[in-house]
């Protein structure tokens, strides 16, 4: 489990996390998703202990990270997969993590087979392609077996069936028991993969949310007789609907329409339309993050 609370990190004047404070549950996939520049791997960095915070608390499984020892058997991360060693093999690349944290070299040879890379175990890390160092990075962070798993777009440079291999593999590592994080922009990847959603954007938290959740954002479209219309729309407010009159139609968010149906027939209102629109994970992102995005448009242009 990872619990982050009140975290702020600035770089100079402007804050990249605002305030952040979710916790990532064990045994599902959770996603972090938010526009470029959201502060997603800002984020991981300081859950990772690798930027400090300016303010904020970071627990995994209960404790600071530095209060963990061997940590690399607690926590696994892929962060960018362009920082390593190019020099080396893949099988030296991970038996050097392997030997500062006292891990067997059974455990690199599994790992490689894992990540599909045992065929190039031997070869340079140098002429690997961004989709195989993408593998290599999975491979290391599951070198120590963790319980807490990083992603930071780990599908990146990935072909069609490596990103059937990632999106098995997270679940596969949630289905395990494990807490598996992983951040995308690709609100499309994300529905395919992640079963929770914690969605940021200018470092702030603008969702976190079962996916089905954010996927029934519904709204209803009604149409009644026109003489009707006035109490219908005062019927659906007061029972905590959002009603927008469009000509003749009325446009509904925060009432399902099983709940709109039944009162307005209990009212004697005659129904001669009733639909109701399930918005995609696409459409809910578009909303959650629209004026985020609008915002970074902005301030890039100034
Ligand atoms: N080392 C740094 N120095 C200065 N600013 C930084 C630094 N790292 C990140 N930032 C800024 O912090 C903000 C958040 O960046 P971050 O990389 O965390 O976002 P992100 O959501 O991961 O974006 P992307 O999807 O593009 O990777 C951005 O405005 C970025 O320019």
């Amino acid at each position: 489990m990872i619990e982050v609370t009140g975290l702020v990190k600035r770089y100079g004047r402007a804050a990249a996390v605002d305030g952040l404070t979710f916790t990532v549950r064990p045994g599902r996939v959770t996603g972090f998703l938010g526009p470029n520049g959201a502060g997603k791997s800002t984020t991981m960095r300081l859950v990772l202990g690798l930027d400090r915070a300016h303010k904020g608390r970071v627990l995994i499984d209960g404790r600071p990270l530095r209060d963990l020892d061997r940590p690399l058997t607690r926590v696994g991360a892929l962060l960018d997969a362009s920082g390593v060693h190019s020099g080396r093999t893949a099988r030296n690349h991970l038996r050097v993590i392997a030997a500062a944290n006292g891990i067997g070299e059974r455990r690199v040879d599994a790992c490689l087979e894992l990540a599909g890379l045992a065929a190039v175990a031997g070869r340079r890390i140098r002429g690997f392609s961004l989709g195989m160092r993408q593998r290599l990075g999975i491979a290391a962070a599951l070198l120590g077996d963790p319980g807490v798993l990083l992603f930071d777009e780990p599908v990146n440079g990935l072909d069609a069936e490596g990103v059937q291999w990632v999106r098995t593999l997270m679940r596969d590592l949630a289905a395990e028991g494990r807490t598996v994080f992983v951040s995308s922009h690709l609100m499309a990847e994300m529905q395919n993969t992640a079963d929770h959603l914690i969605v940021i954007g200018r470092g702030r938290l603008l969702a976190d949310a079962p996916i089905g959740d954010l996927v029934a954002t519904a709204s209803i479209e009604l149409r009644v007789p026109e003489a009707k219309t006035g109490t219908a729309v005062g019927l659906l407010a007061r029972a905590g609907g959002d009603v927008t009159v469009d000509g003749g139609d009325l446009l509904i968010k925060g009432v399902d329409a099983t709940h709109a149906g039944e009162l307005l027939l209990g009212a004697g209102i005659p129904i001669i339309h009733l639909a109701e629109h399930r918005s995609s994970l696409e459409e809910a992102y578009l909303d959650l993050t629209g004026e985020a995005v609008e915002y970074h448009a902005l301030e890039r242009r100034s």
